[in-house]
C-alpha cells in the first residue's frame, strides 16, 4: 500500500548565492539559520561571476571573494563553497545555478536563500517563473518584519517562499566597504580570517 508517511522526505541542499563583496556574519547567519530550519544536509556558497543587479564597477577580483568566502565557512562543517559561477561566461544567473544543482543533485529539493530585499526584487529576475517551479525561496527578515505584508508577488510565488527570521540582518558588505575607506571597524561584523585578508590585500581602500 501507498503511504504517504513512509515516502522518504527528499533530500534538502541550499544555495547561498551572493557577491560576498565581503562576506559577513549577516550571509552566515541566515545560511545556518535556513540549513537548521529547513534540515538541509548542507549550503553551498556560490560567489557570483558576474551579478546580474550589481551595477558598480569596482567589484572586487572573483579570486578575492573566492578566497574570503572560502576562509569565512571553514569553520562550519555544514557549508562547503563552489566556483561554477565565477567559472561561467556571462553574467550570473540564479536559473541557470539551479539547473546545474539540479543535474549533480538528482532528486534533491533546493532551497536558494536569499535577504528578503533580494527576494522582493525576484520578477526582475530572468525566468522567474521557471525558477519557481525548479526550487524554493528563503528569504531572510529581520524578527518581526512580515514579507507577505509587503509582497507583491503572485500567489503561487508566495508557495515557493518561505522566511526565516534573522538577528544580523543590519550588516552589509557595502557599509563594511565604506567603513574600510574610512577608518573605521570592521571587527565582529565578519569573520577574522576576512577581516585579515581585507588588510593584507588592501581592499576597499579607495
Ligand atoms: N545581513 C544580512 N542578513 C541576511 N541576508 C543578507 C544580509 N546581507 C545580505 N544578505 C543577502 O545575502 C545575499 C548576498 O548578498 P550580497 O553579497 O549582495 O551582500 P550585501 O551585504 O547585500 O551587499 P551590498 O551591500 O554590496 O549590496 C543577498 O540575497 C542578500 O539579500
Ligand atoms: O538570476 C537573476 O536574474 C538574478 C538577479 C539578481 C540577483 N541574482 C542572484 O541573487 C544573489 C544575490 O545577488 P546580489 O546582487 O544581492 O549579490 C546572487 O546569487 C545573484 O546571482 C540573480
Amino acid at each position: 500500500m501507498n503511504n504517504s508517511l513512509n515516502q522518504p522526505k527528499k533530500r534538502r541542499i541550499g544555495l547561498m548565492g551572493g557577491t560576498f563583496d565581503p562576506i559577513h556574519h549577516g550571509h552566515l547567519v541566515a545560511a545556518e539559520e535556513a540549513r537548521y530550519q529547513f534540515g538541509m544536509e548542507k549550503v553551498i556558497f556560490i560567489p557570483a561571476g558576474k551579478p546580474p543587479h550589481k551595477t558598480r564597477r569596482d567589484i572586487s577580483l572573483p579570486g578575492h571573494r573566492l578566497e574570503m568566502t572560502k576562509r569565512a565557512i571553514s569553520s562550519n562543517p555544514h557549508f562547503t563553497i563552489s566556483d561554477l559561477e565565477i567559472k561561467r561566461e556571462g553574467l550570473s544567473y540564479t536559473i541557470d545555478t539551479v539547473r546545474a544543482m539540479k543535474e549533480v543533485y538528482v532528486g534533491w529539493e533546493i532551497y536558494f536563500i536569499t535577504g528578503s530585499d533580494a527576494v522582493l526584487e525576484i520578477l526582475t529576475w530572468k525566468n522567474v517563473e521557471g525558477l519557481l517551479e525548479e526550487c524554493f525561496f528563503v528569504a531572510a527578515t529581520r524578527p518581526g518584519f512580515q514579507l507577505g505584508s509587503v509582497n507583491h508577488l503572485p500567489k503561487g510565488a508566495m508557495a515557493k517562499i518561505k522566511t526565516i527570521e534573522v538577528p544580523a540582518l543590519a550588516i552589509s558588505s557595502t557599509d563594511i566597504r565604506h567603513r574600510v575607506r574610512e577608518g573605521r571597524p570592521i571587527k565582529y561584523l565578519l569573520p577574522e580570517a576576512v577581516e585579515k585578508f581585507i588588510f593584507r590585500k588592501k581592499l576597499y581602500q579607495q
